[in-house]
């Protein structure tokens, strides 16, 4: 998608030197474009932990891609496996709950292990890199083709009136690898001239809708308003919601989901208020070795500082700003999961289904 009218890709090989692997520090965003080098696994490593590349695609790419950097570093024989093995260990040590993760790093290691030598490796290594990114985008493009039907037939209900969607957190381009999850029928929805208003979730404590979904949304000239994030169920009782349309970050086979902390609340209004309650969900973070999400999946539990803080622009620059008193403990859930009962429909790239065992094995069982 477009950053001030030019395309990107979220993460790419450096057109000079295919040594360095680039992305945006998106902790700049919405004030600043930052473009990040990644020159190592370990690059890659802390730009995933510390957040300046997030969405659960995006960090799976970001893995790949750093172990691809691994394999620049790596010895010949069996030093060189043993020393890629440490390095996926290290990226799994970034962040629990998006799968994405832990399936791309699986993806890499299983085509490295059959490589001959460092240089097979290296070249198995990009190519394996590069196919996940593009998978990635093509099962985005495709949630975008599916999810439109149904943005479609609400418009089509009312007239042509806008269709209001309310999204929380940043389910976007800038999530993945391009297009997005939750956003790909949006875009494509307004790109065919569909009416579609969006309220955007400020998402605390890392703001990741008021600073990130609302720049893409703005970048792509789509309407919308940023809302607190416990606005959306007074929206939801007093007609003002059509749709609720979210990402995730693992989704187990009976359809429980995790994403964003705050989305069951949502879950919880769009149920109490008949609104649709979709999820935006590429196969890549499916977890079928999962059931029960409440209990089995992990929720990463982030800094106080997070929540203590806030970080936005003054005087040329991004500061940091207390916002609590410095003494009082703060708990910072990164996630949390929302019950396959309260979700209306999956959105897939192979099209939709319910929140249910019978539902995803429909599509994916083979
Ligand atoms: C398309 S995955 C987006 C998903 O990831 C976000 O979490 P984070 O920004 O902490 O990586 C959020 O849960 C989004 O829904």
């Amino acid at each position: 998608m477009k950053l001030q009218g030019k395309h990107y890709r979220t993460i790419w090989l450096d057109e000079a030197d295919p040594r360095i692997v680039r992305t945006f520090d998106q902790r700049h965003f919405p004030f600043e474009i930052v473009e990040e080098p990644l020159r190592s696994c370990e690059d890659a490593a802390v730009a995933i932990e510390e957040m300046h590349v997030r969405g659960a695609p995006m960090i799976g790419a970001t893995a790949a891609y750093g172990l691809y950097l691994a394999t620049l570093a790596a010895p010949e024989g069996a030093a060189g496996w043993a020393f890629l093995q440490e390095a996926a260990e290290r990226l799994r040590r970034t962040r629990p709950t998006a799968v994405d993760l832990f399936h791309c790093i699986q993806r890499m290691m299983n085509a490295l292990e059959s490589a001959a030598d460092r240089e097979e490796r290296i070249h198995t290594a990009l190519a394996t890199a590069n196919a996940l990114a593009d998978e990635s985008a093509e099962q985005c493009r495709m949630i975008g083709v599916h999810g439109l039907e149904i943005v479609r037939a609400i418009s089509e209900r009312k007239n042509g009136a806008p269709v209001n969607i309310l999204t929380h957190c940043n389910a976007g381009w800038l999530a993945c690898i391009d297009y997005g999850t939750a956003t790909a029928p949006i875009y494509l929805a307004h790109d065919q001239g569909i009416p579609v208003h969006i309220w955007v979730d400020e998402t605390r404590p890392r703001n990741q809708g008021g600073k990130i979904t609302a720049l893409e949304l703005q970048q792509h000239g789509v309407p919308h308003t940023i809302i607190t994030d416990n606005a959306g169920g007074h929206l939801m009782q007093h007609g003002m919601v059509d749709m609720v349309i979210v990402g995730t970050d693992r989704t187990t086979r009976q359809g429980d989901v995790a994403n964003k902390i705050g989305t069951y609340l949502k879950a919880l209004a769009a149920k109490d208020n008949g609104v649709p309650f979709y999820v935006a969900l590429p196969s890549s973070t499916l977890d079928l070795n999962l059931r029960d999400g409440l209990v089995e999946i992990p929720i990463e539990q982030r800094s106080e500082e997070e929540v203590k803080y806030v970080w936005g622009w003054k005087d040329g620059a991004i500061q940091k700003v207390l916002t609590t008193p410095l003494e009082s403990p703060a708990a910072n859930y990164g996630f949390d999961v929302t019950p396959a009962r309260l979700i209306t429909g999956l959105i897939t790239e192979r099209g939709i289904c319910t929140a249910s065992e019978e539902g995803i094995l429909g599509l994916f069982a083979g």
